[in-house]
């Protein structure tokens, strides 16, 4: 039948550009309008059709009109031919004139007829169109006036072209649910309206939410897929290709370019060729992602049976960081434990520090806490509660802060302090990690002391290292409380809160916690591992290089610009990293939406009290795509086990493209072709069934 349509197709000689028998209406009487071939007669015939009426005065040129075959009265007599019908012989006689504007009619030499992929060139611009399969199941052609027609946004060499009486909107392909619908809808929005109805599920369901309904994704990189999609001539559809043997000539086989679907762009390897990919490729890097799950780990880590209260306020599931059970009060005055915990209002995780045998006796204490909750740095672990409580069996002051896993203190990193990784060998810290590190603490500082606030403690078992090189302020806010009534004003506190910073890079410098006990031994160290700029810095911050000079975090922060820049740049750097990264990542959430729609279908036991639904229409066939991608069998019965076959066949579905593959039942009694399109459908149909609110039996 789709070879049959080539005939009519293009016989519609006088739309064609290059046709004489189109400058004028001349002719129009000796042809036979077309509402009478398809319908049996013309609504306008009476209302101006230039077109003859009458069919008995053609009966003979029929056996001989090399454009009007018998084939081609049995295909518009069929009563489902379409405006998209309609359009494919234009557009197929629009791709053949084009070629060969003095031809006139079908001759030996003309091309074979190509229903579906069909194009259309003309000098200024190329265009490419192809037709949907479901073409009779599309609205019925309507004929339109030439005013309203001139109201599309359809090319002008088409408007030159049309007839008053078979005019027909310019046909938009299918649009699979990845495409770009906006554009769609803006180019031809009568046509989305009848696309609704017939293939495009996502566009029927457009109104509705439906969770499932990801972003629209570019398919591929070069050759990738359009609104307008390119014809391949390497498509596996044999009637796509006119009904030429498709495998008659090995030599032209070649690979379907076109269906590179999976196609995230990331970072390259060498020795491969440029169309194949590492399955490593198509994921997070290893370590990255080993990071990120311990992380996960560790937040939902849980410690059944423990002895630590199940509530503390709010806040439940608690379980310690400290891995010392040594009371230590030497930093806050009190001796402070660390928990993380989970909140009951919002989900999140917090750490919860703890100062144990705290009594409040000033209420204002406690409300210097507010002041810190607008301090919103990179740097600082925010701060965003404290409250007391007698849950722990004693007077405790409690901090709520972020909670950052698997973070260790500077101290735990550099100065070998603390149990876990007393073991690790300490090494020299490197220049560029200190400057790293100085400039994080100088950007903490300025957001601190702009807030007229002072950190007050800096030093390495109270500054976390959250990621690689990423380090924060971790006591922020504590001293506030529990010094409340200290005497010292906030200038003389940011005066010793550079003193502090000076005390940390040397500190760091040495890898030694105890290093500025001899002030003239650490500085002698400092200036043989690092340079000079970085030594002064750290002289600068200690007691200035001069008496009596001002200082202040902004002068801090204007003398080390340049290796602010620095940092600058490789965050930058690191933030592109990870943006490739997560680029390799792309296309899975799309792909794992897919397979659960799949699976919500596939094997349902039951749907409407119907235990035979998955089983049955089109869900069958979903049940043997499932197969034909999971449960192949290679030559040798072994199972094919091949990522690839499974992101190549997932790719196609959710483009719905128009390759056919063909379906066994296990029992290899039943064999069906079906287009991914189909099955596209066929799945988007039957989830939307599922989401239908279910019927309610009284
Ligand atoms: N906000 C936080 N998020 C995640 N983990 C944290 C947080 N604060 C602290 N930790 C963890 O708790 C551990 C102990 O922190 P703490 O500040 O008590 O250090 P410390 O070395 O035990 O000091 P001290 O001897 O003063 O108690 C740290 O190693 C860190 O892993």
């Amino acid at each position: 039948m789709m070879a049959s349509l080539g005939k009519p197709a293009l016989d519609d000689s006088r739309r064609s550009m290059g046709s004489p028998k189109l400058k004028g209406r001349e002719n129009a009487k000796d042809t036979l309008c077309r509402n009478v071939t398809i319908y049996g007669k013309c609504r306008y015939e009476d209302k101006g059709c230039a077109f003859n009426h009458d069919p008995t005065k053609f009966s003979a040129m029929h056996q001989t009109d090399r454009f009007g075959s018998p084939e081609s009265t049995a295909l518009f007599s069929v009563g489902e031919v379409s405006w998209v019908i309609a359009s494919i012989r234009e557009l197929t006689y629009m791709g053949s004139s084009s070629n060969s504007s003095s031809k006139k009619g079908l001759n030996v030499d003309s091309p074979s007829f190509t229903p579906s992929l069909l194009s259309t060139n003309d000098t200024s611009s190329k265009k490419t169109t192809t037709i949907s399969p479901k073409a009779a199941s599309a609205a019925p052609f309507l004929p339109k006036s030439v005013t309203s027609r001139s109201n599309t946004s359809t090319p002008s060499i088409r408007q030159e072209t049309a007839t008053p009486d078979w005019s027909v909107p310019e046909i938009q392909d299918f649009v699979p649910q990845s495409f770009d619908t906006s554009q769609v809808v803006r180019k031809a929005p009568a046509i989305i309206v009848s696309l609704q109805g017939t293939s495009n599920g996502v566009l029927a369901s457009a109104g509705a939410y439906d969770p499932f309904v990801t972003t629209p994704t570019p398919l591929a990189t070069p050759g990738s897929v359009t609104h307008q999609v390119q014809t391949s001539p390497f498509s596996h559809d044999a009637t796509a290709l006119g009904g030429t043997a498709f495998f008659s000539s090995q030599t032209n086989f070649q690979q379907p370019v076109q269906y590179h679907l999976y196609a995230p762009i990331g970072p390259h390897s060498q020795n491969i060729m440029g169309y194949q990919r590492n399955v490593h490729d198509l994921f997070l890097p290893n370590n990255f992602r080993e990071e990120l799950q311990k992380k996960a780990a560790a937040t939902l880590q849980t410690l059944p049976n423990s002895s630590l209260p199940a509530h503390v306020d709010h806040f439940h599931s608690l379980v310690p960081l400290d891995l010392t059970h040594q009371k230590n009060a030497t930093i806050f005055g009190y001796p402070s434990w660390i928990y993380k915990a989970q909140s009951s209002k919002d989900g999140n995780y917090y750490a919860l520090r703890r100062l144990e045998g705290f009594r409040l006796t000033n209420e204002k204490a406690i409300r210097s806490v507010q002041a810190w909750k607008r301090v919103c740095n990179g740097s600082v672990v925010t701060v965003h509660d404290a409250f007391t409580t007698r849950v722990f069996q004693d007077s405790s002051l409690i901090f709520v802060m972020d909670y950052h896993p698997l973070s260790k203190t500077l101290a735990e990193q550099h100065l070998a302090v603390g149990n876990r990784f007393q073991t690790r060998h300490i090494t020299h810290v490197p220049e560029q990690v200190l400057w790293s590190y100085v400039t994080q603490i100088a950007s903490a500082l300025k957001a601190i002391h702009s807030n007229g606030l002072a950190a007050r403690i800096i030093e390495p078992t109270k500054i976390l290292l959250t990621a690689r090189n990423r380090i924060r302020l971790n006591s922020c806010a504590i001293m506030d409380v529990v010094q409340h009534d200290t005497q010292r004003s906030i200038t003389d506190l940011q005066h010793q809160d550079l003193v502090n910073f000076g005390q940390l890079i040397l500190t760091l410098g040495a890898n030694s916690p105890n290093i500025m006990h001899n002030h003239g031994k650490a500085m002698d160290h400092f200036a043989r591992a690092y340079s000079p700029q970085l030594k002064n810095s750290a002289l600068w911050l200690l007691n200035g290089l001069q008496k009596d000079q001002e200082r202040n975090i902004d002068i801090f922060i204007n003398g080390i610009s340049s290796q602010l820049i620095s940092s600058f740049d490789s965050a930058l750097h690191l933030d592109d990293q990870l943006t490739s990264d997560l680029n390799r990542e792309l296309e899975n959430g799309r792909l794992v939406r897919l397979l659960t729609k799949l699976n919500f279908v596939n094997e349902r036991p039951e749907y409407e009290h119907d235990r035979q639904w998955s089983e049955n229409g089109e869900r069958y066939f979903l049940k043997l795509f499932r197969d034909y991608v999971f449960h192949q069998m290679d030559a040798q019965n072994n199972p094919v086990v091949d990522l690839g076959h499974v992101l190549t066949c997932l790719n196609k579905l959710d483009a719905g493209i128009d390759e056919k593959i063909t379906l066994i039942s296990r029992d290899e009694q039943s064999c069906f072709i079906v287009n991914y399109k189909e099955l596209k459908k066929a799945l988007e149909s039957s989830f939307q069934a599922l989401m239908k609110p279910t019927r309610r039996l009284h």
